[in-house]
């Protein structure tokens, strides 16, 4: 059934040419997002997004564009980004009572890891910054349906009833997993030799970190349908972000577990998240294993770098900054992480944009110092990263929004998925110890797409 409102769905324009927006938001009885976002694969195919925060308090699902925003300047694309938002809702005309987060216009995308890597051709559909503003959205809030409606023009307030009832209708459809034909594990005695090289760099040199990422790639007899791995990451993944954002013929997804910032009103929320080890065979290994990563001096010094980089990050937007002095463990299938979560209240005029312009690349995916680190992994790593890495999320009209970390992560194109791990380096590491790191990183996206390990 289609349900898109708009007959000019197909056209991505820069919203700035598009004329007044009209939002109307409704209230709608429950419903299942995931299948809300399925429904939509043959007439929305390419222009949908899919999101569901760790503890599933939240979860949006967006169909259709009534407008995408890019950049045209590299270097500028927080600020532009946020220029054309800006002027978009400055122009708006917007029909929401509800207090709810994530409700009536809202922006949804994410930024790339590094403007100056060598851009990939898997790549090609995202740039530098792609962020749309759907058409159709259904929000999830605390266990409260919203639906909100985004066109351009004028405004047919029926449509919104319409789909309120086609909600109630709308069915699950079978998601087989497509053939897997083959499988390449880029250069792995390259990478450990980078590796090797980046060690000897720090252990000589005044640079304390730099994260190395690879990349596998899997090749399947036909297209893959980006709401079958999103499936299997809700059933194999309940308590991380599971994400989508589909971009013409190919879709960034992931299951992260890493929140980059989360702000509600003036609330703030950030996460350090570095420094690992597998989880064990049973109860008392993985104990065993916790253990000694807290104790871990290699491991703790990974995980310091972070927070002392976010608390340098967030200190200028915040009036109060919380961060406990020790981390805790946050386990997921697969892996264990030292984790300090991270608390503020919020100065008044603090955008979201402006505070992940500061915040990223964190020593979680780029190093310390930042600048040299970053021109490390573009020297080392040899591919293009594209949104792996990258701030990934939304924001709403009202300035509330939430951003991760876009790992765990692969891209789908047409028949190949290209799936991303990395490790923290430090004077310290051992290269083979960090390859065994981004098999364990990898685990997570190789199930999701029907394999049980490398
Ligand atoms: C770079 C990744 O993980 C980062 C986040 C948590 C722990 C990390 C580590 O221990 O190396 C990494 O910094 C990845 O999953 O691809
Ligand atoms: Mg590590």
């Amino acid at each position: 059934m289609k349900t898109i409102l708009s007959p000019n769905r197909f056209v991505q324009s820069e919203a700035i040419e598009r004329g007044k927006l009209f939002s109307y938001t409704l209230s709608i009885d429950p419903c299942d997002l995931f299948v809300f976002y399925q429904s939509h694969r043959t007439y929305a195919k390419g222009q949908r997004f899919y999101w569901k925060n760790a503890d599933g308090t939240f979860k949006i699902v967006g169909i259709g564009i009534a407008a995408s925003l890019t950049s045209k300047c590299p270097e500028k694309r927080f600020e532009q980004i946020q220029q054309q938002w800006d002027k978009l809702l400055q122009a708006a005309h917007i029909e929401n009572s509800f207090d709810a987060p994530g409700t009536g216009p809202l922006l949804f995308g994410g930024f790339s890891f590094d403007t100056n890597q060598m851009p990939a051709n898997e790549w090609g559909s995202f740039g530098d910054s792609l962020f749309y503003l759907p058409e159709i959205m259904i929000t999830c809030w605390q266990e409260q349906y919203f639906l909100t409606i985004n066109q351009f023009g004028t405004m047919d307030q029926g449509g919104g009833e319409h789909l309120k009832q086609w909600v109630k209708q709308m069915k699950a459809e079978p998601l087989p997993l497509p053939e897997q034909l083959a499988q390449k594990e880029y250069d792995v005695e390259g990478w450990l030799q980078s590796v090797e090289e980046v060690v000897h760099e720090l252990q000589n040199t005044d640079m304390q970190k730099v994260v190395l990422a690879r990349k596998l790639q899997l090749d399947f007899a036909e297209s893959i349908a980006s709401e079958t791995i999103i499936y299997q990451l809700l059933s194999q993944q309940p308590s991380s972000y599971v994400f989508s954002m589909e971009a013409e013929d190919s879709c960034f997804l992931g299951a992260s577990p890493e929140r980059l910032i989360e702000k509600v009103e003036n609330q703030i929320l950030s996460t350090c998240l570095a420094g690992s080890i597998a989880r064990g065979k049973n109860e008392q290994e993985d104990q065993q294993l916790g253990d000694s990563l807290l104790q871990d001096s290699k491991n703790l010094f990974e995980h310091e770098l972070v927070v002392s980089m976010i608390e340098d990050a967030l200190r200028p937007f915040c009036e109060e900054l919380f961060i406990p002095n020790q981390p805790v463990l946050m386990k997921k299938p697969y892996i264990q992480h030292l984790y300090t979560p991270v608390k503020g209240r919020a100065k008044k005029k603090s955008s979201i944009f402006a505070m992940i312009q500061s915040l990223h690349p964190t020593p979680a995916l780029g190093g310390v110092p930042t600048r040299p680190a970053m021109k490390i992994i573009r020297d080392k790593e040899n591919m293009d990263r594209g949104f792996y890495g990258s701030p990934i999320g939304w924001t709403d009209y009202r300035g509330n929004g939430e951003f991760i970390v876009g790992i765990r992560s692969g891209l789908t194109k047409g028949n190949s998925a290209y799936l991303y791990a990395g490790c923290g380096l430090v004077a310290d590491s051992i290269s083979e110890k960090e390859l065994v790191e981004t098999r364990i990183k990898f685990q997570p996206m190789l199930r999701a797409f029907g394999k049980e390990s490398l």
